[in-house]
């Protein structure tokens, strides 16, 4: 086993040994703290430019196999564990962690202070970072270059992820509706959880413009989630999907842009939400879901009050009970809504799959 160094920009120094690619990587340092789901994550493309640590301290104990995968390679961009598992152990499994984190040339680093770098993040924030295997040079040297990296505020990386080419994803059982699903860094899992609802997905590239989702004539439009800061993106093509009423319904990256379309601002959080079991309430219901999420951005907005919109009034519709974070928006006529959290559940709990049911509801009152 070789010896690796995480730097991070504010000069703590973690040692530990090389987990997967040999090499060097830069990113932002965030952590999640799920216990499952640790393909999910790595293929999730929010995950972008950062480099992700995993707060449970064993990760691999499963292995990899070829189901569970958001998107078709790993996006993180580095890799951090607290103890590789030495065995692989599940029927589905066809290789080690540690072989597919070589093959797709992800850089890890397997330190004992998972606990340590967690508390520095929530205390200092989220920051760039480092992992480097063997290093030549003095730690201070490296500490430079990280300083140097691109930051995550400001980033507009969603084209670089979303898909290049049109492509559709064909309903399950009968075709009830056709969704123009907009990829920001969409996860496979999501356009599946509309199929099974017979909707026929049309997942059209980022720069997908107001006349490229009306060509799919669709029921509804659907923003997904994506890496980045979403204060970059443009809202042009979102403002047109509302100004023409058309139902739409928005996960993570998508809520921060109905957010943007309504006229609201989005601000970066110290270290944001990464895991499966954040609390979130739905403030009409009062109903507590448990839900997976991912997000270090979050929507500025009034709490417990309606406020006008140029599509109408709108409402703070889910928050975040852990710190009182905007988890999701909708119009108040109930054709626009949104979600900062992911009912995909991919992985997590299935509290908000009625999300998806809800929005096959707006499509169909708008149909009839
Ligand atoms: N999963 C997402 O869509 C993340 C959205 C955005 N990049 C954030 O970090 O807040």
């Amino acid at each position: 086993m070789s010896n690796a160094v995480l730097v991070l920009e504010d000069g703590r120094v973690f040692h530990g040994t090389a987990y997967g690619a040999s090499g060097e990587t830069f990113g932002e340092m965030v952590f999640n703290t799920g216990m499952t789901g640790y393909q999910e994550t790595l293929t999730d493309p929010s995950y972008h430019r950062q480099i992700v640590a995993m707060t449970a301290p064993h990760i691999g104990n499963t292995g990899v196999n070829d189901e569970d995968p958001e998107s078709s390679k790993v996006w993180v961009a580095g890799y951090v564990v607290r103890e590789p598992s030495r065995v692989v152990s599940n029927w589905r499994a066809n290789r080690s962690l540690d072989d597919y984190l070589k093959e797709q040339g992800v850089v890890g680093i397997a330190i004992s202070g998972t606990r340590a770098l967690t508390r520095h993040l929530r205390e200092r924030g989220a920051m760039r970072a480092g992992i480097f295997t063997a290093p030549s040079e003095p730690v201070e040297a490296l500490v430079e270059r990280v300083r140097r990296s691109p930051a995550m505020e400001g980033a507009d990386l969603a084209a670089e992820v979303a898909t290049q080419e049109t492509y559709v994803v064909p309903a399950i059982g009968e075709k009830r509706f056709t969704v123009a699903a907009v990829d920001l860094g969409i996860k496979g899992m999501t356009p599946h959880r509309m199929a099974e609802r017979g909707c026929e997905v049309h997942v059209l590239p980022a720069t997908a413009t107001f006349e490229d989702v009306m060509a799919v004539r669709p029921d509804g439009v659907f923003f997904s989630n994506g890496p980045g800061d979403p204060a970059t993106a443009d809202v042009t093509t979102l403002r047109k999907v509302l100004e023409a009423g058309i139902p739409f319904f928005g996960i993570c990256f998508g809520n921060q842009l109905f957010g943007r379309a309504l006229g609201l601002s989005t601000y970066k959080l110290r270290y944001g939400h990464r895991g499966v079991n954040q609390p979130v309430q739905d403030v009409r219901t009062g109903k507590v879901e448990i839900s997976a999420h991912n997000h270090g951005f979050a929507v500025r907005a009034p709490l417990g009050e309606h406020f006008d919109t140029p599509y109408g009034r709108a409402e703070v519709s889910h928050v975040n009970l852990n710190d009182q974070c905007v988890e999701g928006l909708r119009l108040i006529d109930g054709r626009a809504f949104s979600v900062q959290y992911h009912p995909e559940a991919a992985a997590g709990p299935h509290d908000a799959a009625y999300l998806f049911d809800e929005f096959c509801e707006v499509m169909s009152r708008a149909q009839a």
